[in-house]
């Protein structure tokens, strides 16, 4: 992504002179373009996701993708890990070449209905141009995906072969693929995309949930909180509907099946750290413990030996918090595995230093630093939760001299449109 071939000096320079522009109407064009666009092709519902229609955050997204785009057209390498996680999550969702026929045709649509005659002929042909040029990036990029993911380029029957609750609000499903071919191993870190029908809706969708066990042959392993959503009567309920997550918990059962994509993602355990007897420390908070148990795992039955390893994880209550005896039990059997366990709001009757082992919020600063492995500097981190919590511990890390290059996290979007 060094160079853009596809654009002349002119038109990059168009490009820049529009950021202004986007950061004012970004989010009208955006809005306006997901309206129409799902009008004319009412099928690509099933690809987008309804929630972040409903609540606003596809438009949100989109249009910060937009704004860093054209702020960095002239340098894209700042863009290769966004387009990364971007073309992952595509992948997963099977999107086509020709998918991006449609979506260049309704962006270009909305520019010209919110901008009018502010939209001239060279500044839609300039964007004409970037559109295809970050699009054919994203192409190339899917294409290589689709061919790694040897003949799995399409939604596959799985079926549920157990259902577990985990806590009081995330439970297993684990997936068996139906034509009973043995699954390919995906690095643990990575997602899969789940498609099923919701009733209310009349038409599929489809969510990326982490796989939560070390790759096995015969199943996956997803572990799925539910949210609230449609189902109460939290303020929540209209911005987080959790179409997906009440459907399988309330409706799915052994012996049902589920569509399945193959695994995708850019945030996973790297191969050095399966390899090598580096530290590790897992740091997670709620539901983003799925990830991580998923390397823990992997990281036991294939690599552990005498490496350092802690696993912090931080929970509302101990009766929400998933994984915990296996958590422990692993670290019983593996005196190398530490653990410390944060309560944000612990029940009535858990007691810090008892149930758990602080009391708030994760909070770095309430460990010593040979218990982060500070003293050496090969330990890598890997982070997974809230957005701002993942922020914040990266900050944490920092402030302790810890390497961006040995934070791993994946922080979806681009950061929006600045207001
Ligand atoms: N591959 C991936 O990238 C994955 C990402 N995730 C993400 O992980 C997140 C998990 O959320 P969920 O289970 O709902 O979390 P919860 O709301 O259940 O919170 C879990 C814990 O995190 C604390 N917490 C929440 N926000 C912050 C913050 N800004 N800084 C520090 N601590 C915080 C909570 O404290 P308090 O009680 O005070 O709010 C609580 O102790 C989701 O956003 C999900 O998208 C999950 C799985 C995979």
């Amino acid at each position: 992504m060094a160079s853009n071939p596809g654009m002349t000096p002119d038109q990059i320079a168009l490009i820049k002179a529009t950021v202004p522009v986007l950061v004012q109407h970004g989010n009208t064009i955006t809005t306006v373009f997901y309206r129409n666009m799902l009008a004319a092709h009412p099928e690509l519902n099933t690809v987008f996701n309804t929630s972040d229609q409903v609540n606003g955050r596809q438009p949100r997204a989109l249009a910060g993708a937009l704004y860093a785009y054209a702020s960095h057209i002239d340098d894209l390498g700042a863009l290769s890990s966004a387009v990364e996680l971007i073309c992952n999550k595509h992948a997963s969702l099977y999107i086509k070449a020709d998918d991006y026929n449609i979506v260049g045709k309704y962006l270009l649509e909305a520019m010209g209905e919110v901008l009018g005659a502010a939209l001239t002929p060279e500044i839609h042909d300039a964007w004409g141009a970037a559109y295809w040029q970050l699009a054919n990036i994203m192409i190339g990029r899917e294409k290589q995906l689709y061919e790694h993911a040897e003949g799995w380029t399409d939604w596959r029957d799985f079926k549920i072969v157990n259902k577990v609750k985990e806590s009081e609000e995330i439970t297993s499903f684990y997936l068996a693929p139906v034509d009973e071919k043995p699954l390919p191993a995906f690095k643990p870190g990575q997602y899969i995309s789940i498609q099923t029908e919701v009733p209310t809706l009349k038409y599929p969708q489809a969510r990326q949930y982490s796989l939560s066990d070390e790759p096995k042959p015969d199943y996956y392993r997803i572990s799925v909180k539910r949210e609230l959503g449609l189902n109460s009567a939290a303020a929540s309920a209209a911005t987080n509907p959790g179409y997906i997550s009440n459907v399988l918990h309330d409706t799915r059962n052994i012996g049902d099946t589920i569509k399945v994509s193959h695994p995708y993602g850019d945030f996973f355990l790297s191969p050095a750290d399966s390899e090598t007897g580096n530290p590790i420390v897992l740091i997670s908070a709620g539901v983003g413990v799925t990830p991580l148990t998923s390397m823990l795992n992997t990281l036991v039955s294939k690599s552990l030996e005498s490496r350092k390893l802690h696993f912090i994880h931080g929970a509302r209550s101990e009766g929400l918090r998933a994984f915990k005896k296996h958590i422990s039990e692993l670290s019983k059997q593996h005196p190398s595995i530490q653990t410390t366990f944060f309560t944000s709001h612990p029940s009535e009757g858990e007691k810090e230093g008892v149930d758990y082992d602080h009391a708030g919020r994760v909070d770095l600063s309430k460990l010593k630093d040979q218990d982060l492995f500070l003293d050496d500097a090969k330990t890598d981190y890997y982070i997974c939760g809230p957005g701002m919590f993942m922020t914040d511990i990266e900050s944490a890390l920092k402030a302790k001299g810890v390497g961006a290059d040995r934070i791993k996290m994946e922080l979806f979007g681009t950061g929006g449109v600045p207001h």
